[in-house]
């Protein structure tokens, strides 16, 4: 059996890593970290694992020291260090911040304000979007695993960047997330009377996860892409729903164009490309991994629009995370992570 840990494990996106873990028949999980909560029951901090684990939280070295997978859900720029030491250690790191994402220090500094530190494991760490870098998820040990917005727009356009069919100079991306994108700790954003019957966007123009997104999709297009990303701020608990707007390089034919999708989708599980008469929405993937992605046109068929759904705590983090640790060790990829999503 694999031993996996959490640093971090207090955090939304910890205690839904430890939700799918408890389920995953082929790891045990045998620690867990925190620094407010540090020798308490995890069962303690979150009552739906009261009878179901005895863990306690420990600090970040235990959870090093008992693991062979280490998942890292701490604040941006916490979990170099931790790299490092499970590097030193020969152990795998899966890190759910943006610590490794961006490959351009300079970028980097200017987005988080921090330099790399240090800067040789960045060179064999490897983006987690399994849909694209499948092959070398399998032989890294050094995982960033992507942002919640990013997945939601990679995957949407991966098709049609991979065969030039849009231009990319000017890619718009309008993203609508639930508040536990935000975390557990309390900011008057997040107050109930503040969110409840509101909708608005934030970080207008300027959001960290833009240079992550403009980076990874010229990856797939192999020139520079330019995206204007504008996240919002949903009053529900869970899902990110992205609306994309895009120009064709030629005519469009909306049929042809969800052939290609369902074609390079076919033997992704965790994709659904919907029928053409159907919209994506953030209802029918709760709680699971799938991200389902529906094709439009405006009526003067000259913008595609693309509209990506998931749900951010699952493919948007914590089960894009174990799928990564799926591949690392040679499990099916959809280990502990069957998850339907409710119908209401
Ligand atoms: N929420 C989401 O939808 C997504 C989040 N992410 C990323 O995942 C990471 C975790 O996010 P999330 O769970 O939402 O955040 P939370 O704020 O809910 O949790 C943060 C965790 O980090 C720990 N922590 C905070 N400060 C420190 C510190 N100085 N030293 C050690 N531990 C610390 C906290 O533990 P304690 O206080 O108990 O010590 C807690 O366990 C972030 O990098 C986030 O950007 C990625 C994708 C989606
Ligand atoms: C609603 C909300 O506040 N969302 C967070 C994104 C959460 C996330 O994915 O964090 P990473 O930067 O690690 O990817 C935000 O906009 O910063």
């Amino acid at each position: 059996m694999i031993n996996v840990g959490i640093v971090g494990a207090t955090g939304y996106v910890g205690c839904e890593l430890l939700r799918i873990l408890l389920n995953h028949k082929k790891v045990n999980v045998s620690a867990l970290s925190s620094v407010s909560f540090k020798d308490q029951k995890i069962a303690s901090v979150y009552k739906s694992f009261n009878g179901i684990t005895d863990l306690i939280c420990e600090n970040s070295d235990d959870v090093i020291e008992k693991s062979d997978v280490i998942f890292t859900a701490l604040p941006h720029g916490l979990s170099e260090d931790i790299a490092y030491k499970c590097y030193k250690a020969g152990k795998i790191l899966i890190d759910m911040g943006a610590d490794f994402r961006l490959s351009d220090e300079e970028e980097y500094k200017f987005w988080y304000g921090k330099s790399f530190k240090h800067p040789e494991l960045h060179e064999f760490s490897c983006y987690g979007l399994p849909e694209l870098n499948r092959e070398k998820i399998k032989s890294s040990k050094i995982i960033a695993n992507p942002g919640c917005y990013p997945t939601s727009i990679e995957l949407a356009l991966m098709p049609l960047l991979k065969n030039s069919l849009i231009e990319t100079n000017d890619i718009i991306c309008d993203s609508k997330s639930g508040a536990t994108g935000s975390g557990r700790s309390l900011t008057l954003t997040s107050h109930f009377v503040e969110l409840n019957e509101n909708f608005a966007p934030y970080k207008v123009g300027a959001h960290r996860h833009t240079p992550e997104i403009e980076e990874i999709l010229k990856v797939m297009s192999k020139e520079k892409v330019k995206v204007t990303f504008t996240p919002h701020l949903l009053p529900i608990n869970r899902g990110i729903l992205t609306t994309i707007y895009c120009t064709p390089k030629e005519e469009i034919n909306l049929e042809k164009i969800h052939e290609l999708y369902s074609s390079t989708y076919k033997n992704e599980t965790f994709v659904n490309v919907l029928d053409l008469s159907e919209t994506a929405c953030t209802k029918n993937v709760r709680y699971s991994n799938y991200c389902n992605i529906s094709l439009h046109q405006n009526f003067r068929k000259d913008k595609l629009i693309i509209v990506s759904a998931i749900d951010n705590m699952v493919k948007g983090a914590a089960g894009q995370a174990v799928q990564n640790m799926n591949l690392i060790l040679g499990f099916e990829e959809d280990e502990g992570l069957n998850f339907i999503s409710p119908s209401f």
